[in-house]
């Protein structure tokens, strides 16, 4: 993952606008913070030119204070020599606040942005819109964006963008009618939601976060429950065998096993919780199912378990910590009564992760599934790609508020999660994991090599293996997502879902190697 790593915490850009408010209000100058955001955006760009031998920086600065940034970059590289034109959206004499200062500290030309040309420019610094976007561009402003898309496109030039392309919703990640293509962003303070949610992620480039005198005590106030998915984030709540432990002391995870003709997804599921870290995993099957799986199993027990009532006899051994199913499991009213069994109230406070046709089995009954969880004696993860996502949550497909403010996908997948009561895994190219709680994480990066058969079963399967070991069930379920991505980019192209299995334990020996 080449990405990050990246502070731990993830904001809105009202709570970045927060953080700003409560910087000055402390007695640092607005002003102050400009200069070290532009400092850090001309550092970028000196560091690219002097790579690339560019001398020529054209900077477009909108109305705000991104835009003002954008002037006192232009100052700063100028005065390194580098030739340095700016035009902007708006004359500087419109702007207000610290954007005004810093436009006057610029003394050079302004040309007009809706005209100006790209000629000759090695590099263009985007300081048009920031963490201030409102609503959709259009216009002349929408008109400039396509142009100067067009000619990094045409002439493979660079673009940094300041603070976030513009265009981007640094809350939802959202386009808001167009948005620059930038090669790299350089943020400040703390990344936002919309920098690792798609489609924003895809246009930021590399991400760099700069420390620019805000102090991390404004989050005391702010009090972030989004995260990037980094091992910082949960570090500390995994579980490691001890020198005085044994097998029964990880856990026993129970998978379930599709019928004769479906096997593959669970045993796929069983051996990445076994290699997830689960001390013990039994593959319950159905008697036809046996002779099939049973040539196939090694570390992973077998034992015969038909309907919910051979389910029931199954869990009766108390220390079979946790259930997952779903994978091959088939669609339809049994796969919704063995999940019930699996739900089912018992003194023992026992997990239970839901994926894929355990959770289509409920598309027409969400309520019923509702009422099981709420009955569960145990934590619940749930594991839906996007189809499975909106076929169990229909309420959630808005993409828009009725103000017309895009609704993300972490803003659905925590709801999904209050709603139904259970930690939710929202997979994807940005996976977001969230709780009933309201917290919630984002992976930052994983490899499209995923996208591949059977890959979800084996994410299900590191699930229930964390939760074996009685990981706490938010932090296990973004430990699994980020076991499951870091053992895929380890392996690179080719990647099949046996493969994220036996890389797992070059997923565990990086985090051991971390110090919680
Ligand atoms: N002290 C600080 O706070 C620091 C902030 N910093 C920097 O400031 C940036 C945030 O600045 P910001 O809040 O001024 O917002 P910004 O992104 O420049 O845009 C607002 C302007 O755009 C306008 N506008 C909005 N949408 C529009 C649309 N669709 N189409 C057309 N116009 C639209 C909007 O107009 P209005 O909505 O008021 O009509 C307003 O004029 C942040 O990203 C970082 O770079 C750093 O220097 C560190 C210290
Ligand atoms: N483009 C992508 N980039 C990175 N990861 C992806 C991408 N597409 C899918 N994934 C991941 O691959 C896995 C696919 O799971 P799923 O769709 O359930 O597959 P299956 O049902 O075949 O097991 C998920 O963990 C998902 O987050
Ligand atoms: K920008």
């Amino acid at each position: 993952m080449p990405l990050g790593p990246y502070p731990p915490e993830l904001l809105t850009t009202a709570q970045m606008a927060r953080a700003d408010r409560l910087t000055i209000e402390s007695g640092v100058a607005g002003m102050a913070l400009m200069e070290k955001a532009a400092a850090a955006i001309a550092a970028a760009a000196t560091a690219f030119l002097v790579k690339t031998a560019g001398r020529r920086v054209l900077v477009l600065c909108g109305p705000g204070n991104n835009g003002g940034d954008g002037y006192v970059a232009a100052r700063i590289l100028r005065s390194q020599r580098f030739k340095v034109r700016v035009a902007a959206l708006t004359p500087p004499d419109t702007l207000h606040g610290d954007a005004r200062l810093a436009a006057t500290s610029w003394d050079g030309r302004v040309e007009d942005a809706a005209t100006c040309d790209f000629k000759g420019v090695d590099l263009v610094i985007d300081a048009l819109f920031g963490t201030g976007l409102a609503r959709d561009l259009d216009g002349p402003t929408a008109e400039l964006i396509l142009r100067l898309n067009a000619w990094r496109e045409e002439t493979k030039q660079k673009i940094i963008a300041i603070d976030i392309p513009s265009g981007v919703d640094g809350t939802s990640g959202a386009i808001r009618g167009v948005a620059v293509q930038a090669d790299s962003t350089v943020t400040f303070f703390r990344l936002k939601c919309g920098h690792l949610l798609l489609p924003g992620r895809l246009r930021c480039g590399t991400i760099s976060c700069a420390h620019i005198g805000i102090r991390s005590n404004v989050l005391e106030k702010i009090q972030p429950q989004t995260f990037v998915n980094e091992p910082a984030a949960w570090r500390d709540a995994l579980r490691l065998p001890s020198v005085e432990g044994h097998k029964y002391a990880r856990g026993h995870a129970v998978v379930i096993s599709g019928g004769a003709s479906h096997t593959g997804a669970a045993r796929l599921s069983a051996l990445a919780a076994l290699r997830g870290g689960a001390g013990l995993v039994t593959l319950a099957t159905p008697q036809e199912a046996f002779a099939v799986n049973a040539p196939a199993l090694t570390a992973v027990m077998l034992r015969v378990a038909d309907g919910p009532a051979g389910l029931s006899a199954l869990l009766e051994d108390k220390r079979k910590n946790v259930v997952a199913l779903g994978p091959g499991l088939g669609v339809g009213e049994a796969s919704c009564a063995l999940v019930e069994t699996a739900l089912a109230p018992s003194p023992e406070r026992r997990a239970v992760v839901l994926d894929a046709d355990a959770l289509t089995s409920f598309a027409l009954a969400p309520d019923r599934l509702r009422e099981a969880i709420r009955a569960a004696p145990g934590p619940v993860v749930l594991t839906p790609h996007g189809g499975e996502f909106a076929r169990l949550f229909h309420g959630q497909r808005w993409e828009r508020t009725i103000s017309g403010a895009p609704i993300s996908k972490l803003e659905r997948t925590r709801d999904a999660a209050r709603d139904i009561g259970a930690i939710v895994i929202f997979k994807g190219p940005d996976t977001v994991v969230a709780a009933p709680d309201g917290r919630a994480s984002i992976l930052a990066e994983a490899s499209p090599w995923l996208a591949t058969a059977g890959s979800g079963d084996v994410l299900t399967g590191i699930v229930a293996g964390l939760l074996a070991q009685g990981m706490e069930p938010f932090a296990a379920a973004s430990c699994a997502v980020w076991m499951h991505a870091a053992a895929a980019d380890d392996f690179g192209a080719g990647l099949i879902a046996d493969d994220i299995i036996d890389r797992l334990p070059a997923a565990w020996r990086r985090l051991v190697s971390i110090q919680p």
